[in-house]
């Protein structure tokens, strides 16, 4: 579950000046095993939201609360296995450039420490399900935009994340690309993982089922 409660965030100034609230007085709570689009226009506080959840951020004012780890009271050392729990799809992918498709894709369950047999499986079972066989072995640079979108997914939900949350993930997609990217993140959706996407596209929630969470200057202004 994610629950804000009452949610202010304001960004530090590095110029000691007053800083301006990004969010004011957010709150919503977005049940296990659900699918929810955040909207509105740029600068509306869509990424701060999705910082948020990443537990990225603390808010500044009230609560947030992500798989039962309440942000305010929790530990620094405990934030980084909250986290792992957590899987993120950066806008701008974020992927290794030096690295290939598949070993960017094995990284997190290196890191968490998953033996290579289990490895080998869960990795070449995600790049055919992203439709990436054969180009296991190319760098990012090697592939087309949308084949980086795909695996930026396959990254993100290769630990199986209890939330998944995407920004923008589609912005740099054509409608077909797009359209696949949809279904990748309502296919972990149905598989029981709670998904959230970011996006300013008026379009886009068109195309799949979900709530909607609409923000405008940092406020909540429709929930449907
Ligand atoms: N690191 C930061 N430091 C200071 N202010 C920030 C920072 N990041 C965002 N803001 C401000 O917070 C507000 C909300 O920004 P945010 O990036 O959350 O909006 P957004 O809805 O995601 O916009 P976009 O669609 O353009 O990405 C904006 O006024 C922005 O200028």
């Amino acid at each position: 579950m994610v629950r804000f409660t009452r949610v202010a965030l304001a960004y530090p100034d590095p110029r000691g000046r007053a800083a301006s609230e990004s969010l004011r007085d957010l709150s919503f709570t977005l049940g296990d095993g659900t699918f929810t689009w955040i909207l509105g226009p740029s600068g509306a506080g869509k990424t701060s939201v999705l910082r948020l959840m990443q537990a990225a951020l603390r808010p500044t004012e009230g609560e947030v609360e992500l798989l039962g780890v309440p942000l305010s009271s929790a530990r620094r050392r405990d934030l980084p296995a909250l986290r792992r729990r957590i899987g993120v799809v950066h806008q701008e992918f974020r992927l290794l450039s030096h690295l290939s498709a598949w070993d960017n894709v094995a990284l997190p369950l290196r890191l968490a420490g998953v033996a290579e047999s289990t490895i080998r499986n869960d990795v070449a079972e995600l790049l055919g399900w992203i439709g990436l066989e054969g180009k296991e072995e190319r760098r990012p640079e090697e592939l087309s935009g949308g084949e980086q979108q795909r695996l930026t997914i396959a990254r993100a939900v290769v630990t199986r994340p209890a939330l998944l949350v995407a920004d923008e993930p589609t912005s740099e997609l054509d409608a077909r690309q797009a359209r696949r990217t949809i279904a990748l993140l309502a296919e972990m959706n149905r598989q029981g993982t709670t998904v959230v996407v970011a996006t300013h596209s008026e379009d886009l929630p068109g195309r799949h089922p979900g709530r909607m969470l609409m923000l405008e200057a940092g406020r909540l202004v429709s929930d449907g």
